[in-house]
Order: C-alpha cells, then structure tokens, then sequence
C-alpha cells in the first residue's frame, strides 16, 4: 500500500475504502439495506498457515489468506498477491473489487483474492516455488474450476501460477488447468493473457481520449509501477504514437519531459534497477504523479492518490491499472478538478477478462489465437466502457460510481434471482 507522507485523516484501510465506494453507489441506486449489507462483506475467508523449508534446512511459518466476495454471478475468480505487507482487510477489499470488475465486464463471476505474507525478492526459486505449493495445499479446500479460480497479481506469475495448478492436480489425481489462470502457454495459458491489463487499460484509456477530443498521438504518460500491468501499458502506449516521460519501481522514479527512451529503460530494468537509466533524470517518486502530463496511470499499489495529494494531480485522464490506488476523498478532489478517472475495476478488467477465455479454452481443450483474444478483449472493454460512461451521464456520477451502479445491479439481480435476497 502507497500512503503519501502527508497522510491526511482520511481513511485510508483498503476494506473501508471499498465499503464506502459501494455505500456511495448504493445511495444513488436506492438499493435495499439488506443488499447493501451483504456487498459490504465477502461471504468467506480462509486463513491459512503453512510450514516452509527453506534453503539453509530450517523451518519457516508463512501466512497468507484467500477471501471470497460474492459468488451469485458463478465462481470466484481472482489474483494471488505475494508480499510483505499484506493485510487481511487489503486481500478483503480486493476480493470485493473483483466483484465488481468481473460484474462491470459481464463476466459469470463472483469476486476472490488471496494474498501471502511473504517478499518474493528475498527467496530463492526453491522457496519461492515451496511457498507457492504449500499456500495452495493450504487453501486447496475452498478453490477448484467451478469454486474459486485464481491468476497473477503482485510479485506472482506464470511461473507460479504453473507450480500451484501442478498442486491442485496432484492433490486431486487429475490434470485440471482451469483451476488456475495466467499460467505457462504449454500447461494451458491463454495467448494474450500476459498483455491483457495492460491491453485492455490501454483500449479504455484510447476511448476516453476520444471522449475528450484529445489526440493520443503525442499525448504525454506518466506511469506509476513497471510490472506486469506497467511496463506492458508503457509498451502499448508508445506503439500509438503516446510520448511516455516519467515512470517508477519500487525503487525509484525516472522522468525525462523529451520522452523516455523505452528500449533503454527497459534494459536496465532487467538487468540494473531503474535508477541506472541515468541520474540526471531522477525524481522523487511522489513527484511522478503530480507531473503536467496527459494521461497518469497508477499500476502499483493501493492509495497513491489520496487527500494529501490529489488538488496537485494535473493529468486530463487517470486509467487505474492498479487496484484501489485513488481514495475516496481523492476521487472528490480530482472529480471537482475535471479529470476523468477511468477506475480500476473498469480500467483493469482485461486481466481477469482473458483469465476468463483462458478457463473457458480449458474447459474446452480448445484453444485460440492471440488475434481471436485480443479481438474478443476490445468488444468487451470497447462496449464495458461506453456503458459506464451513458451510466455516469444518467446518473449524474463519476465513471467510479457508474461503474458500481452497473455491477451491484447485476450482482443483485443475481442474488435475487437465486432467492438470496
Ligand atoms: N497482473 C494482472 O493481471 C493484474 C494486475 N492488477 C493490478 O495492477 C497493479 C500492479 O500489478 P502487476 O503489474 O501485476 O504487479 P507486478 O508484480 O508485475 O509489478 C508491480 C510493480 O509495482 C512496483 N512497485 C511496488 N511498489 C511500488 C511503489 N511503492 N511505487 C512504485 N512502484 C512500486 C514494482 O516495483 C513493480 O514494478 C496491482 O495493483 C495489481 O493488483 C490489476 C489487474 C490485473
Ligand atoms: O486474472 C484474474 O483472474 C484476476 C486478476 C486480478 O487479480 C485482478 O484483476 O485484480
């Protein structure tokens, strides 16, 4: 989680600010109490603890959690997030926002996550492969094709998502790949699931510059988080024409007004840190989001636009790639400014769409080209889009708000239809 140093009062535990987000729907939705009280809260939770051996012999306790949101729609679908700060309220309101994501996008799911304390940097691949083993033994109860499908989120991937399908199917004496999703081509991936948030950030960040008549040719980015959902959308947006100046890791930030040059940046990501792109273009990373830029895309973690920050924020256009990164105070302030920010569970819901054609060419034993993919993915985040931008425009809300309004509609319809509520 990002908590700027001028930490306001708000606040800022990801489990309230999910809360408040469905609160402030609801109202505008006039939705009975009772529905209300049930999207505020995931159905289950399980938390786990797990012996590792670790290289050096000895013994070492892992915790980790897997929550479950709302399966009215069908099976909870969701990432595995590995690292050290982890929270049960974070896994909590991360499950919630998938709920959300996969309703907004019409996917036949409900919402899950699961996190593991744990900091993948510090592991060896031994370990790092006994963690991700022992976490899904660990929760092997609660997830299965039709249960809860989990995917990549923070410090995970395909790898490990490869090592916990193995376990699944082991445990159950049966090859079963659509119990996990993001995995290695060969053992069932989907084509196009690697590039899929960030593809599918870049598709609704193309239709709000129309939106706003703004030319992405030239447009200029600055991008908070070099992972999976980061450096791909850097990727993406050059190849349109977009001139991207600033981006950060963990470990700093690098900002050049004339343009980043990508390939470079790229190559001392993978073999130096970031930083080594060059001293005279480092910034602190607080100033990265503040930058006069077109387009901001937050792809890290929760609550790095807040109260504290946000009247200084001067992008036109926020596409959230990550989870909750703007607050609920922040989205007041940034509304009252004019940007338009594309939220989270709209703007990265490319992810967990080809997770959805990956499970569904698994369940087949059929699969598709990558053009098949991608063509699929841009109907569904083209219309998902336009939807909660008419939503916004009826209501009179934000595209946050619209985007919830479309979601706890169909989640109850859902639980309504299945004599729940
Ligand atoms: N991978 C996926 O398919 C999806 C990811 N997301 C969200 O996108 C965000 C990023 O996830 P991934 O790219 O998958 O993770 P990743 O593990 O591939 O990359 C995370 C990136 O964030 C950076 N980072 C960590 N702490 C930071 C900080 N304090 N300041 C700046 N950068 C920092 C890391 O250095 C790394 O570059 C998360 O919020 C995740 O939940 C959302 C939908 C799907
Ligand atoms: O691909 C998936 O199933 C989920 C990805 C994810 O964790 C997310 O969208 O936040």
């Amino acid at each position: 989680m990002i908590v700027t140093k001028e930490d306001s009062k708000e606040n800022l535990n990801p489990y309230e600010v999910a809360k408040k987000q469905i609160e402030t729907a609801a109202e505008k939705l006039g939705l009975e109490p009772h529905i209300v009280e049930m999207l505020k809260r995931p159905m289950r939770v399980l938390s786990v603890s797990f012996p590792v051996k670790m290289d050096d012999g000895s013994i070492q306790i892992f915790e980790g959690y897997r929550s479950q949101h709302n399966d009215a729609l069908g099976p909870t679908k969701g990432g595995i997030r590995f690292h050290p700060d982890i929270t049960l309220d974070e896994v909590k309101a991360l499950s919630m926002w998938m709920s959300f994501k996969c309703a907004v996008v019409g996917l036949p799911y409900g919402g899950g996550k699961g996190g593991v304390i744990c900091d993948p940097r510090t592991l060896s691949t031994g370990e790092l492969e006994r963690v991700s083993r022992g976490f899904i033994e660990a929760i092997s109860q609660i997830i299965g094709p039709d249960k809860d499908i989990p995917a990549p989120d923070v410090y995970t991937n395909p790898q490990i998502m490869g090592w916990m399908m193995d376990t699944y199917s082991r445990m159950n004496h049966a090859f079963s790949p659509g119990v996990i999703t993001g995995k290695p081509l060969i053992i069932g991936g989907s084509k196009g699931r690697n590039e899929a948030t960030a593809r599918g950030c870049v598709i609704t960040i193309q239709e709000a510059m129309k939106k706003l008549h703004l030319p992405l040719k030239g447009a200029t980015v600055a991008i908070q988080g070099f992972g999976n959902a980061g450096r791909i959308a850097a990727k993406l947006l050059a190849e349109l024409g977009c001139k991207i100046v600033a981006v950060s890791d963990s470990t700093g930030a690098i900002y050049d007004p004339d343009g980043l040059n990508l390939a470079t940046v790229e190559h001392v990501k993978d073999h130096q840190t970031l930083l080594d792109y060059g001293a005279q273009y480092e910034i602190e990373p607080s100033q990265l989001l503040e930058l006069d830029v077109d387009i901001l895309v937050p792809a890290a973690l929760e609550n790095a636009i807040t109260a504290a920050n946000a009247d200084r924020i001067q992008a036109k256009i926020i596409a959230e790639a990550a989870n909750g990164p703007t607050s609920p105070e922040a989205d007041q302030i940034l509304s009252g400014k004019g940007i338009m920010v594309i939220p989270d569970i709209l703007a990265n819901a490319g992810g967990v769409t080809v997770s959805y054609f990956e499970w569904v060419q698994n369940l087949m034993n059929y699969y598709w080209s990558e053009e098949e993919v991608n063509q699929k993915l841009a109907d569904i985040m083209v219309r998902s889009f336009h939807a909660v931008h008419e939503t916004a425009e009826q209501y009179g809300t934000d595209l946050r708000t619209a985007a919830y309004i479309i979601s706890i509609k169909r989640m109850a319809e859902a639980m309504k239809a299945r004599g729940w509520v």
